[in-house]
């Protein structure tokens, strides 16, 4: 196994919500503390900023305040494993690749923009294949399962385990999962052979069939150990990473020999530390269809307005980007940004002078927006789905109520309302061209980890360059638009619509976002496309 820093020490943690600012500190600490620092050095420090034992932390201290958040290894717990070299070696189109292997010490960047003197910060294990694997081919037994919604490219991952297993390191045992965790339990196997997935990344959806709720830790571990399987391949949003976080310690636990790897998958784009996550792209190309549709209808009609509602449950990513993308959206309202509908800079006030200056105008609406103020004027309790997330209120039915009855009073001002709902067209199609690039080159990045016998880890690129991060990282908060920021501020400049916020709302807005969650480009907060040739 790579070793990487003499000062490389396993630690056990604070809970998931304390932990960011933990690390913060530490990576304070060793840096007022020009380390070098000594394993005990670090080791205390890390033992004072982490009082409760949750998951196993791997962090290794640097110069300048270098710290790599270090995933688990199989060898952790399984020091007698063996390696062998990589088959990938003697492969005719892999051999003639000049420097193939990944560096055993090259590492991620957390943060792209740093200043003069400001400390290196978190850097995660570079992903790529490695001159050493941990699996024999014929040894590997490997299991896919996909959960929570729908998002393009999910086929395509699929069909890109498969046949990168096959074709890179010839492995042939390969089965799905069927109907996302309980399958582990309640259902059978499907065998998966390069054959059997050749035309899968073609259709939307998931061929294994997805599902919420039913992650019974124990239930899918005991599938996992009497089926045989050695590597997992766990294709989910924020809520399916906590649950392979939770396999996978279960694993450790039972000291089993089987890489649990996470492959993030949500259209919400709400995945922290990643770039962006697959899928996103294509729905956001698919939404600008419906506003076409909308901006059409609305231009066709007197004072015609058009709405169009878009997913984004706590993240108003798709709303914002389609938005941008478009430019013929009047108003975008997203969860993070508060908005009102009645008196002076609402809403409603907004969209009549809008009307009287340009006889029509289009509403993006994210699912997600507004649901306090839904929730205040119908006096409903919360409901949530079968993995616990919060079941919304139609924002778009009510925002579209709420117009018409505002004009309604009007009679010199009558208006034609067209509401548009692609929430779930936009997440049921294919992947398209760039969402397959990227979803092979997951597929990819997470087959040369477990080959590697590497654990415990999400991958996925962090500026431009696929890395393998700790499942607590990913699941520790969720990626929001930072309304602070200077991709907000696009929003409001190419819309002009009223920012809402009163003065407290941008100051608390500042207060949640200490770090913000998307990558800078530029200082901004602001989508890194992935390139295809970096891995
Ligand atoms: N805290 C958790 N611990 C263990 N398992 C969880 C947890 N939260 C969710 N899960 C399980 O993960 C699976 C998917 O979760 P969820 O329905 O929240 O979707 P998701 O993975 O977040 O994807 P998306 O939100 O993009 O649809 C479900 O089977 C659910 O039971
Ligand atoms: O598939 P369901 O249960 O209707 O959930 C829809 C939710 O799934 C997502 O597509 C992904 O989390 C959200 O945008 C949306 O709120
Ligand atoms: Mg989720």
């Amino acid at each position: 196994m790579e070793a990487d820093a003499a000062c490389t020490v396993v630690v056990a943690p604070a809970p998931v919500a304390a932990a960011a600012a933990d690390d913060k500190a530490l990576q304070q600490k060793l840096f007022q503390l020009k380390l070098k620092p000594s394993s005990r050095t670090l080791t205390a420090l890390v033992k004072k900023a982490s009082p409760k034992p949750a998951a196993k932390k791997k962090l290794a201290g640097g110069s300048g305040g270098y710290v790599l958040e270090d995933v688990p290894h199989l060898t952790d717990y399984l020091p007698a494993l063996q390696a062998f070299p990589n088959p990938l070696q003697n492969h005719p189109a892999y051999s003639v690749v000049k420097q193939y292997f990944v560096n055993a010490d090259d590492t991620v960047a957390k943060k792209i923009v740093v200043h003069k003197g400001s400390a290196r910060g978190t850097h995660f294990r570079r992903a790529g294949p490695r001159q050493q694997v941990y699996f024999q081919p014929d040894e590997v037994s490997a299991a896919i399962v996909t959960c929570g919604g729908l998002c393009p490219g999910l086929n395509t991952v699929v069909r890109e385990i498969v046949c990168g297993l096959h074709d890179m390191y010839g492995v042939t045992s390969v089965v799905g999962i069927e109907g996302g965790y309980k399958g582990f339990y309640a259902r059978n196997t499907v065998e998966l052979t390069p054959r059997s997935v050749n035309d899968i990344h073609k259709r939307g959806g998931t061929v294994l069939g997805t599902s919420r709720g039913g992650q019974d830790t124990a239930k899918i571990v005991d599938s996992i150990q009497d089926r045989g399987i050695n590597q997992v391949y766990i294709i989910g949003g924020d809520g399916t990473q906590k649950g392979a976080a939770t396999i996978q310690e279960e694993v450790q636990r039972r000291g089993l020999k089987c890489a649990v790897v996470g492959i993030p998958k949500t259209i919400d784009n709400d995945i922290v530390v990643i770039d962006k996550s697959f899928g996103f792209d294509t729905a956001v190309e698919e939404a600008q269809r419906a506003i076409n549709a909308a901006h059409v209808e609305a231009e066709s009609a007197e004072n015609g307005v058009g709405v169009v509602k878009l997913m984004g449950r706590n993240s108003g990513f798709i709303a914002m980007y389609a938005t941008l993308a478009s430019r013929d959206v009047d108003c975008c309202l997203i969860p993070e940004s508060p908005f009102y509908l009645d008196g002076k800079g609402g809403l409603l006030e907004f969209a009549e002078q809008r009307l009287r200056d340009n006889g029509h105008m289009v509403i993006v609406v994210a699912e997600g927006a507004g649901q306090d103020l839904i929730a205040k004027s119908m006096n409903l309790a919360d409901a949530h789905d079968a993995s616990g997330n919060k079941l919304l209120l139609d924002v778009g039915l009510w925002l579209c109520h709420k117009i018409k009855e505002h004009f309604k009073k009007k009679a010199s001002f009558p208006i034609t309302l067209k509401y548009i709902d692609p929430t779930y067209m936009i997440r049921a199609v294919p992947s398209n061209a760039s969402d397959s690039v990227y979803c092979s080159l997951l597929a990819h990045s997470a087959i040369h980890g477990a080959m590697a016998g590497y654990t415990g880890f999400t991958v996925a690129p962090v500026n431009g360059r696929h890395a393998y991060i700790p499942f607590y990282r990913i699941t520790e908060r969720q990626n929001k638009v930072v309304i602070t920021d200077r991709m907000w501020a696009r929003v409001l400049c190419s819309t002009n619509q009223p920012c809402f916020l009163s003065h407290e709302d941008v100051e608390k807005a500042g207060q949640d976002d200490d770090e913000p969650n998307v990558p800078l480009v530029e200082g901004e907060n602001s989508l890194v496309k992935a390139s295809p040739l970096l891995l």
